[in-house]
């Protein structure tokens, strides 16, 4: 792929690690290719986290405006960031004055900033923030704001599901998403997002498949000690088994925090969370995928996707075609009664251990 100078040479200048990737369909006869070049963008914290919050969130604009740039010199279409891009992942911590870094996500200035990005380059930007909802008492969500190619907000998600394991301590800080299974319709494509730890829940890429998505983003921000063996299968599958191309985007870098923090796992007291992974990658309906950004630095991955393919993939494999939706919907609805009983044949003859 070419990608052009400015690119490469900001890849060069700001340090970070540029990779690049095609995938094709095949040609059909009733429509012509639908190629969409989308860009996933991973990095580190710049300054320490004691550092005032105002300039810690200057710092980080200012990093991941050039890689903005760069994506929109080299043409990208759509663009994700990491999950809650605009602020250290202080969540570990559970001290509540990390909030502070929580914004609105229609006037925020962390959308302010993207809104421009989006008008300069004629790009989807999709900008996951900690979100404050003054509208409702103050509510704090984890969402992902979708900005039109135009600059203006089409529309947000919230983070359905909040990690309640190792050192995510997240519940402390914002609530279940109360957004469904939305899917944007953009001038680029069906585009869907399902933030970090969503990527567990089959049934939550599910539910953006449902819904017609052609590319599902994975925003996320997790330790090596924790997923890394999980992170090359998980959206892989997704794209696989819902026929979309999936984004998946990790942060960089650990952060260290000022105070000691336990989670309730007989581990020592500890202050940073440990190490960010990056490996951002992206995959395709067909089980193909790119290799990984780098572990250690920022990066910008630039894949051009087909997105025939997605409906290529559904003619030749039927997985919506052949899905039982009717009888799983009653296997769910039975199982959300309170006397449920899981459906057991036993044989007489098993004897259970006395
Ligand atoms: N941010 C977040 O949801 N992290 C959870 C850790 C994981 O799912 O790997």
């Amino acid at each position: 792929m070419t990608l052009g100078e400015a690119a490469r040479r900001s890849a060069a200048d700001n340090g970070f690690d540029l990779q690049a990737f095609a995938f094709s369909a095949a040609p059909e006869q009733l429509r012509p290719p639908r190629i969409v070049r989308i860009g996933l963008v991973q990095h580190s914290i710049v300054l320490p986290t004691t550092a005032p919050y105002v300039q810690q969130a200057q710092a980080i604009r200012s990093k991941v405006g050039q890689i903005i740039d760069a994506a929109g010199a080299a043409g990208v279409k759509v663009l994700c960031l990491q999950e809650a891009w605009h602020m250290p992942f202080a969540f570990c911590t559970r001290e509540k004055q990390w909030c502070e870094f929580s914004e609105c996500a229609e006037t925020g200035p962390s959308v302010a900033f993207c809104r421009e990005l989006a008008r300069k380059w004629g790009m989807v930007i999709i900008s996951p923030i900690l979100e404050r909802d003054a509208a409702h008492g103050d509510t704090i969500w984890n969402t992902a704001v979708v900005i039109s190619h135009t600059g203006h907000v089409i529309g947000k998600h919230r983070k359905n599901h909040i990690p309640r394991v190792g050192d995510f301590n997240e519940s402390t800080y914002y609530m279940e998403g109360s957004t469904g299974h939305p899917v944007f319709e953009t001038a680029y494509g069906k585009v869907a997002i399902n933030i970090c730890y969503g990527r567990h829940h089959p049934m939550n890429w599910q539910g953006f498949g449902l819904n017609g998505a052609e590319l599902v983003f994975n925003p996320s921000a997790t330790v090596g000690g924790l997923s890394e063996p999980l992170w090359g299968v998980e959206a892989r599958n997704a794209a696989i088994a819902n026929s979309y191309f999936v984004g998946a985007i990790n942060r960089v870098g650990t952060e260290t925090f000022p105070n000691e923090f336990t989670s309730g796992d007989g581990k020592p007291a500890h202050k940073s969370f440990g190490h960010f992974y990056g490996s951002s990658y992206v995959a395709a309906p067909d089980g193909s995928r790119t290799p990984s950004l780098a572990r250690h630095m920022d990066g910008l991955m630039v894949a051009d996707v087909d997105l025939n393919l997605c409906r290529q993939a559904k003619d030749k494999w039927g997985f919506q075609m052949t899905a039982r939706y009717d009888m799983y919907a009653s296997d769910l609805q039975r199982y959300c009664t309170p006397d449920f009983q899981p459906q057991i044949v036993r044989d007489p003859a098993a004897q259970s251990p006395s």
